[in-house]
């Protein structure tokens, strides 16, 4: 992962910046719908946009019947995750993905797989999905997980702690879990699916900064609904917002649903349109996706064939 410097350190908690803070739920939904048509990008640079879109994957099973054989063919696909044949045509010597991500028992398994890759390990901890082991437990998977060599750590929030707005609680969970983990990069699971609405979003969004996350991440893909283009704009601008009040770049991750490759192209043009350029790549964007490699692959494959422009002009005939 490519590191940006320094690494953001949050700040005190400090309510007063979103104790009023009210998000329109229909403003936000209007918003969102309108960020796939209000942009299109050009077909000379989707393909560009997809291979932007694999550096960004933390290509991830979180399965209870996961394997280290499992975990090994992943691997192999995070280090080649397009067929050679296709990265040619395009003209590309090297891809992979931006992480791997596995539950605390498989990081030895992945790290031993990826060794020499540069790809880092991610891990799941704190409770995954639910969050609802004793606060010391969840500490020690965390430290057992950075053990294992996993580099990055996605908790889980509790989120009672949004549901009751005791953010006191949250802040400081979450301050030790940051401790916690060490050098590794902290990425805070609110699990957004859980928290109601958009004003609890954007409220956790800004306590996890606050408590020094290094990214927010939507979903933990076990919600009933999880990665959305809404609650993605919500913390988004939480993201712009605390940047503009404390200088620091916190990451974003979408996860959970994600399997086309229209949803890389939709988040990656709302990352955009609300951040700019320097928040689409892989130290400050992330897409969790156990299964959108395919349909990218596919798309790609499209594009070098021609297959898009002769259908088009079929259509034209
Ligand atoms: O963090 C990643 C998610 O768990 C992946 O969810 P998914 O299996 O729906 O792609």
């Amino acid at each position: 992962m490519t590191d940006h410097f320094p690494r953001p350190e949050g700040t005190p908690l400090t309510l007063d910046w979103f104790e009023t803070h009210a998000v329109n739920l229909s403003a936000a939904q209007r918003r969102a719908a309108s960020l796939p048509t209000r942009r299109s990008v050009k077909k000379d640079w989707q393909a560009a946009w997809l291979l932007r879109a694999i550096t960004c994957i933390d290509l991830t099973t979180l399965a209870g019947d996961d394997t280290e054989g499992r975990v090994q063919r992943l691997c192999a696909k995070a280090k080649a995750p397009v067929r050679a044949d296709i990265l040619e045509a395009l003209g590309i010597e090297r891809l992979t993905v931006g992480a791997v991500c596995v539950y605390p028992t498989m990081v030895g398994h992945a790290v031993k797989a990826l060794e020499g890759s540069g790809i880092p390990v991610a891990s799941v901890a704190t409770g995954f999905p639910a969050g609802l082991t004793p606060l010391p437990l969840r500490l020690g998977e965390i430290r057992y997980a950075v053990e294992q060599g996993a580099k990055e750590i996605d908790i889980v929030i509790t989120r009672e702690h949004v549901l009751r707005g005791n953010w006191s609680a949250l802040y400081d969970e979450m301050r030790q879990m940051r401790e916690a983990c060490g050098d590794a990069h902290m990425k805070a699971i609110l699990a957004t699916g859980d928290l109601k609405t958009l004003s609890n979003v954007y409220k956790a969004s800004v306590v996890a900064m606050q408590a020094g996350s290094d990214f927010i991440k939507t979903s933990t893909g076990k919600e009933d609904v999880n990665a959305t283009l809404p609650v993605s704009l919500t913390m988004v601008r939480a993201l712009r917002d605390y940047k503009d009040r404390t200088g620091q770049m916190v990451g974003f991750k979408p996860a959970g649903g994600l399997k086309t490759a229209k949803d890389a192209m939709n988040w990656l043009i709302l990352m955009k349109e609300e951040l700019g350029t320097r928040f689409m790549m892989p130290d400050l964007f992330r897409i969790g996706a156990s299964s959108m490699l395919g349909d990218i692959e596919r798309q790609l494959e499209h594009h070098i064939t021609g297959r898009y422009s002769a259908a088009n002009r079929h259509a034209l005939a």
